[in-house]
């Protein structure tokens, strides 16, 4: 067809300029933006700001965080579409998360958006700031002191290492474990096995938790009034978790015992008028309190004892130091024992250096919190000279922190437990090396360090030690263990294991 000249004309003296004007709006972008480009900065594009280049990258989220912070010298801001408030202050650096944790430690809560992100949690000890949070913290390291509730952790822990290996060890022969929630390996810390449902239940909890993180805020929320896609799981995570803790909070108010678990935590809370409304019933914080010790207890430890054993399994020299660490408590405690396995008692293992440092090094490499939010309350300057603006939501990568050239040497990427040891006082023993906190941030810095690391070294270490001395442990070939997408440090597809009995324990 063709143009009447009024038609060009048209054109010409209009469309044209319109389209060259949208056009050269990107290109300028998209120029300005890959000269001297680094493949791991994100692009900020009009109207969409980084959005793009996060979205690609989520499958991989954790290491992509991690280059991308090394890239940028170890602090990035990363932005999200103008109209949104979406504006992250990423950062890897230690100085700056001293300051961010512990130097000025009022001004970074953990804020009304985290609240949000972890739904359930909201007002829980976990994503309440202030006031709320001190006395949650007081009351949960009471709770936490109490030797009857550490020495039924290390029970409940002795007793199913007991049964569950005890079980493999005497039949014969090659034993595969497929792990899903946990399994055979994260299980045997787990405090109670909860059924899979609810296993499931709570990584929907920290699946979606991470991809509201990566998202503006109005984006998810409007696929929660939609209840669509990740949004409608969660939902209906929510409501499992919910029904299932009213329901055994109504029983044990009922007075029924047959609730009562190994690990106790409800009694804690049960007669305490705080956690019940005026007609006696449990309030929605009693709920929202014991969604949160399911997740407390049970994350951390069946998501770190499954790296531990992996990376133990795939580094035959740190497998061998652990047996050989274990050697002469093994020699004194099968001495008059008649037993198929034998089992190590925290007491055992408390002083193995190597043990710990085994943790540690798997911790640093897999922590089981691979990113931290806060907020700032107000405009601050951080050590790196950065500018932080009130209600910017600051990320730290925990991940890449583990990661640093600069704090971890060139073998940054290496499991090597040795990086942790050093002599005491030149006797020949081994003592496990200080790293301040905010350079190994796993168990997290500042006044929010994790209040169960005594308790998780303590019933980590007897439980590898026992699987170690008894079995050979193998990944079964082909299986690809990588890190899921989570808030939480789970393997993606699963731990699938070979199990045999060794041989060569020494027997009585
Ligand atoms: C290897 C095992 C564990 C690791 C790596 C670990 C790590 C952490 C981390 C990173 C945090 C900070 C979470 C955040 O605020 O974003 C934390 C907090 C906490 N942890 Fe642990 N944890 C472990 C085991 C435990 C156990 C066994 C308990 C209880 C017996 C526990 C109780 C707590 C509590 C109560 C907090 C909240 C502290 C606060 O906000 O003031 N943790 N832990």
């Amino acid at each position: 067809m063709a143009f009447t000249s009024m038609q060009e004309q048209l054109f010409y003296s209009i469309l044209l300029p319109i389209v060259l004007v949208l056009l050269a709006v990107p290109l300028h972008f998209i120029v300005k933006n890959n000269k001297n480009k680094n493949p791991y900065i994100p692009t900020e594009w009009p109207l969409v700001g980084m959005l793009p280049g996060m979205i690609a990258n989520r499958h991989n989220f954790h290491d992509f965080a991690a280059a991308m912070l090394v890239a940028a010298g170890h602090n990035f801001e990363v932005r999200g579409p103008p109209a949104s408030s979406m504006r992250f202050f990423t950062t890897s650096d230690p100085e700056n998360v001293r300051h961010i944790f512990t130097t000025n430690f009022d001004n970074y809560p953990k804020g009304e958006d985290f609240a949000d992100v972890f739904g359930v949690l909201a007002g829980t000890i976990f994503a309440a700031d202030a006031e709320a949070w001190r006395r949650q913290r007081a009351r949960i390291h009471h709770v936490l002191t109490r030797p009857e509730l550490v020495s039924s952790m290390e029970r409940s822990c002795h007793d199913k290492v007991a049964t569950r290996l005890g079980a493999v060890a005497c039949t014969r022969g090659e034993h595969r474990h497929g792990v899903r929630h946990g399994g055979l390996v994260g299980c045997l810390l787990s405090p109670d096995m909860l059924p899979m449902l609810l296993a499931g239940a709570l990584d929907t909890l920290m699946e979606v938790a991470l991809y509201r993180h990566s998202m503006p805020a109005f984006c998810w929320k409007l696929m929660k009034r939609l209840n669509v896609g990740g949004e409608r799981k969660y939902a209906e995570a929510e409501a499992l978790l919910r029904m299932f803790v009213g329901e055994r909070i109504a029983g044990r108010i009922a007075g029924d015992d047959s609730l009562v678990t190994t690990v106790d935590i409800l009694s804690y809370y049960i007669d305490d008028p705080e956690f019940r409304d005026d007609a006696g019933e449990p309030t929605d914080f009693f709920i929202r309190t014991i969604v949160n010790f399911m997740v407390a207890l049970r994350d951390p430890m069946s998501s770190a004892l499954p790296w531990l054993v992996y990376n133990l399994a795939t580094h035959r020299h740190a497998m061998s130091a652990i047996r050989d660490e274990l050697a002469p408590i093994a020699a004194r405690k099968s001495a008059g024992a008649g037993r198929d396995m034998i089992i190590f008692e925290p007491e055992d293992t408390k002083h193995l250096a190597y043990h710990k440092a085994a943790l540690f090094e798997s911790l640093r490499l897999y922590p089981i919190g691979p990113i931290e939010r806060k907020e700032a309350a107000a405009d601050d300057v951080l050590p790196s000279g950065h500018t932080v603006r009130a209600g910017d939501t600051m990320l730290v990568s925990v991940y890449g922190m583990g990661r640093l050239v600069d704090v971890w040497g060139d073998d940054c990427r290496d499991y090597r437990p040795e990086r942790w040891l050093t002599f005491k006082n030149g006797d020949g023993n081994y003592k496990v090396r200080h790293v301040p906190s905010y350079k190994f941030m796993s168990f997290n810095t500042g006044p929010r360090s994790c209040l169960g690391k005594k308790v998780a070294v303590a019933t980590i270490t007897p439980v590898v030690a026992t699987l170690l001395w008894n079995f050979d442990v193998e990944v079964m070939a082909g299986h690809v263990v990588e890190p899921k997408l989570s808030v939480v440090m789970q393997m993606k597809n699963g731990f699938l294991v070979k199990v045999k009995k060794r041989h060569e324990i020494p027997t009585i």
